[in-house]
C-alpha cells in the first residue's frame, strides 16, 4: 500500500512515493524552476539519485514525470491514494479533507489569504487529478494543527469587522511538522506528549516557532499570512505596518513591490545582500563578510526572542525542538540561539550539538539544563498517513 504525496510550491514541486504503515520511501523527488523553459528533476530511488530535464516548465509535465517513473518502477497499481499539502485552509478547515469539487472551489476563495502558497497548490492539485484519476486526493493544511490556538493568539487587536467580515485572524503554518515533531520529541524525552509544553521551532526556506501544550498548539509565531514572524530566507518576519504606508509615500513603491519586496527580497538575503540559503551566509560569515554576519545575527536574537515570548502561554518550558534544514543541519544556529536563552535554563553540550546531524537528532543540552533537542521533520509521512486514514474513512 503506497501513497503518494505532492507539495506543489510556487516554482518547485517535492513528491515523495511512501508506505504510510512502515515508513518506507520508495521513490522522491523535487522538481525545480517550473514555470521557465530550464526545468528539471532531482529523483532519488532506494539509494540512487539521477537529473532529469523536463520538456517543458509545465505543472502538466511534472506530473507527468512522476507518473512515468511509477511505471518505471512498476508500482503504479499499488498507489492507493494522493496527499497534498495546502499551506491556507482559512477557517474553513480544521482537518485534511477529500479532494472533492465542493473542496476545490472553497480552496480557491482561499487564495487571497495566501496568494504565494496557494495558487501552486491548487495548480498542483488539479495536475495531479489529471494526471491519476482514479486516485482519491486528499489535501492536509499547514494551518488544521493550529486551529486549537485560543482567541487570545489567534485575534490581532484591529477592528472587529476585520475578523467577522474578512477573516483577518492568525492562522499560524507549518502545522503539520510541529505536530510531527512534538510527537518525535515526546518519545525520545520518553514523556507522554500530554504532559509536556514544549517550543517547536521549525526553520527551513520558511520560518516558524510554535508553543505546544500537551500536544496542542496554543500560539505560533505565523499569523494571517506566512509572513509574519521569524526573519526568513527570503521573508522579513514582523515589521511596523506603518512601513507599508512609509515606503509608499517615500520611495513612491507600490503596494505589490512592497510585499514583494518583504516576501522576496528581504530577511537573510534582504540584510546580506548575498544569500537566503543559510549555509553559504555561515561560510561567508566566518571569512569576514559584515552583512552577511548582520543577517545571521538578526536570524538568531528573533529568533530567541520569540522562543521566550511563547514560553509565555506554556507557564513552563519543558523542551526546546529545533527542525527544518536550519534546525537539523546548523550548529551554529542551535548554540547561538541557546545562547540567548540562559534565562529559560539553556545549557549547551557543545559535542552533542556537533553530534546531532540531518539523520540522527538527539538532545543538545547538558544534564540539569532545559532539554533542547533536534528533530529531523518528516511532513511527508505525515501527509501519507493523515491521507491514508482519509481514504479508509470514506471508502
Ligand atoms: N548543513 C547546513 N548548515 C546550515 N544550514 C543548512 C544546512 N543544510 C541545509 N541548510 C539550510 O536549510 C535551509 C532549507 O531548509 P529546508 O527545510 O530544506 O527548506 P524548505 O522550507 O524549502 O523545505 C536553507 O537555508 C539551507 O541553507
Ligand atoms: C508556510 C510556509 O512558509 O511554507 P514554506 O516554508 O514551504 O515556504
Ligand atoms: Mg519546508
Amino acid at each position: 500500500m503506497l501513497t503518494l504525496v505532492l507539495n506543489s510550491g510556487s516554482s518547485s514541486v517535492k513528491f515523495a512515493l511512501l508506505d504510510p504503515r512502515s515508513s518506507e520511501v520508495r521513490l522522491s523527488g523535487l522538481i525545480e524552476r517550473l514555470g521557465s523553459d530550464a526545468a528539471s528533476a532531482t529523483l532519488k530511488t532506494g539509494g540512487e539519485k539521477k537529473q532529469v530535464t523536463l520538456k517543458d516548465g509545465t505543472y502538466a509535465s511534472a506530473f507527468g514525470l512522476i507518473a512515468g517513473e511509477l511505471d518505471a518502477l512498476n508500482v503504479r497499481q499499488e498507489v492507493q491514494a494522493v496527499g497534498h499539502r495546502v499551506v491556507h485552509g482559512g477557517e474553513k478547515f480544521s482537518g485534511s479533507v477529500l479532494l472533492t469539487p465542493e473542496v476545490m472551489a472553497a480552496l480557491r476563495e482561499c487564495i487571497p489569504l495566501a496568494p504565494l502558497h496557494n495558487p501552486p497548490n491548487i495548480a498542483g492539485i488539479e495536475a495531479a487529478q489529471l494526471a491519476f484519476p482514479n486516485l482519491p486526493q486528499v489535501g492536509v493544511f499547514d494551518t488544521a494543527f493550529h486551529q486549537t490556538m485560543p482567541p487570545v493568539a489567534y485575534r490581532y487587536a484591529v477592528p472587529e469587522s476585520w475578523y467577522t467580515q474578512h477573516g483577518v485572524r492568525r492562522y499560524g503554518f507549518h502545522g503539520t511538522s510541529h505536530q510531527y515533531v512534538a510527537q518525535e520529541a515526546a518519545r525520545m524525552l520518553g514523556k507522554p506528549l500530554e504532559d509536556l509544553n514544549l517550543v517547536t521551532a521549525h526553520l527551513g526556506n520558511g520560518c516558524s516557532a510554535t508553543a505546544v501544550r500537551g500536544g496542542h498548539s496554543v500560539d505560533s509565531s505565523m499569523g494571517f499570512t506566512p509572513l509574519e514572524g521569524l526573519v526568513m530566507g527570503t521573508r522579513s518576519g514582523d515589521v511596523d505596518p506603518g512601513l507599508h504606508d512609509f515606503m509608499a509615500r517615500q520611495a513612491g513603491l507600490t503596494l505589490t513591490q512592497i510585499m514583494t519586496a518583504l516576501n522576496k527580497e528581504s530577511g537573510l538575503l534582504g540584510v546580506s545582500g548575498l544569500t537566503n540559503d543559510m549555509r553559504e551566509l555561515e561560510a561567508a560569515s566566518a571569512r569576514g563578510h559584515e552583512r552577511a554576519a548582520l543577517a545571521l545575527d538578526l536570524f538568531i536574537y528573533r529568533l530567541a526572542k520569540t522562543v521566550a515570548a511563547l514560553s509565555v502561554p506554556l507557564g513552563r518550558l519543558d523542551a526546546l525542538v529545533f527542525t527544518g534544514g536550519i534546525g537539523e543541519n546548523s550548529e551554529l544556529v542551535r548554540a547561538r540561539t541557546l545562547g540567548h536563552l540562559g534565562l529559560l535554563g539553556f545549557k549547551l553540550d557543545e559535542h552533542a550539538n556537533q553530534r546531532a546531524v540531518r539523520g540522527q537528532g538527539g538532545l543538545i543540552t547538558i544534564p540539569g539544563s532545559t532539554p533542547a533537542l533536534v528533530v529531523n521533520t518528516n511532513e511527508e509521512l505525515m501527509i501519507a498517513r493523515e491521507t491514508m486514514r482519509l481514504v479508509a474513512l470514506n471508502p
